[in-house]
């Protein structure tokens, strides 16, 4: 397995440049919708004969099932390709949020899948991209990175994480705080621990908070990042001991512009968990496996969880972490994020 062929494909997904997927049952050769402009989508599909792959769930909207859905309902969709459908019907075809000011025409039909395997694993670069999950289907040719579907699992794999540098960082809940950094060589983003008071042998009060620009930066009243972080500081601050990991899981994982994406979705009416599947993502993509392995390198085995969400208790517990108490940090609802929370307990199971 190789994290740097990953890399290499999701670098090129990001600027638009053509891929090959390798898995199993065979290769496919893609081009993001996204990332396609004029002419780089003439110089991969000359003839203008590339279909298009989108995940389940669009295809779903589209009122298009794969051959193979029936087994397995995630499995992507195949749209054949028709001298009507341009670049820019294309673009249409990738972004639902597009869905309103330009009502898709169809018919649209679905073909049967070369390799499964691979455009399932094509879906998975997407959400590591942050780009849509849509993609040109060319015949063979040139491509500018080459990955197996195995690669792709290896970048995910938090393994390889590292502490990279640590220091003193004065914050307004504490004056003593110790910020650490860490990085894996595979993929760029950094997660940070804040460890507050002194450490002794009792578990620690822990909060893993997913990083939320929106929320913890612009002060968003759309959801409940920013207070939650806050309130987590404090409490953190207020007990023996405590660490709050922020990870840089932007969008429950889907990344900041497929977040602002299902903002946009949100605008139209759709809830949060809606949203992200009518996008073709799960409704949460993060994977707390990145979490544990910062308390292993900290040296922590047992926290006392600050969370509402069991599937972040389940997460650390089977990544090895015992969690000996779940603490609930629950905040008042501003008019903006009532139907967030609401949904929040309703469909995700939050315990609100
Ligand atoms: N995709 C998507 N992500 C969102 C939305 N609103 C907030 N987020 C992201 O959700 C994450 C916040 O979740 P957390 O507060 O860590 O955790 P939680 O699952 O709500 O559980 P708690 O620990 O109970 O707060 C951040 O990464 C936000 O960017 C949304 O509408 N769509
Ligand atoms: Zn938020």
């Amino acid at each position: 397995m190789n994290a740097r062929a990953a890399a290499r494909a999701i670098d090129a997904l990001r600027r638009g440049w053509a891929i090959s997927v390798h898995a199993a049952d065979g290769v496919v050769h893609v081009m993001a919708v996204e990332g396609a402009d004029a002419v780089t989508l003439k110089a991969f599909d000359p003839s203008g004969k590339a279909d298009i792959l989108v995940a389940a769930a669009r295809g779903e909207t589209l009122k298009l099932a794969n051959q193979l859905a029936a087994a397995d309902p995630d499995m992507p969709v195949l749209i054949a390709r028709a001298p009507w459908i341009d670049g820019d019907v294309a673009a249409a075809i990738a972004d639902p949020v597009l869905d309103l000011s330009s009502p898709l025409k169809g018919p649209f039909a679905a073909k049967p899948l070369g390799a499964p395997a691979a455009a399932k694993a094509t879906l998975r670069l997407a959400r590591l991209a942050g780009i849509l999950p849509a993609f040109f289907v060319g015949s063979e040719g040139s491509s500018e990175a080459s990955v197996d579907a195995g690669d792709i699992d290896a970048y995910d794999d938090a393994a390889h994480l590292a502490i990279a540098t640590r220091a003193r960082l004065p914050v307004s809940t504490s004056e003593t705080a110790e910020i650490i950094a860490f990085r894996s060589p595979d993929e760029p983003r950094e997660h940070v621990a804040l460890v507050i008071g002194t450490r002794d042998d009792s578990p620690p009060v822990v909060r893993l908070h997913s990083e939320c620009l929106t929320g913890d930066v612009l002060g968003s009243l759309k959801c409940d990042c920013g207070p939650q972080l806050h309130e987590a500081l404090h409490r953190i601050a207020d007990s023996r001991w405590g660490v709050l990991l922020y990870l840089r899981q932007e969008g429950r994982g889907i990344g900041l512009i497929n977040k602002l994406r299902a903002y946009a979705l949100q605008d139209q009416g759709f809830d949060t968990v809606d949203a992200n599947i009518r996008l073709g993502f799960a409704i949460d993509a993060r994977d707390f496996s990145v979490a544990a392995r910062m308390l292993e390198l900290l040296g922590i085995d047992e926290v006392r969880l600050l969370t509402n969400n069991p599937k972040k208790v389940e997460g650390l517990e089977q990544a090895g972490v015992k969690v000996a108490e779940r603490l609930p940090i629950i905040l008042a609802a501003n008019p903006h994020n009532e139907q967030y929370l609401a949904t929040k307990r309703d469909r995700t199971g939050h315990q609100l």
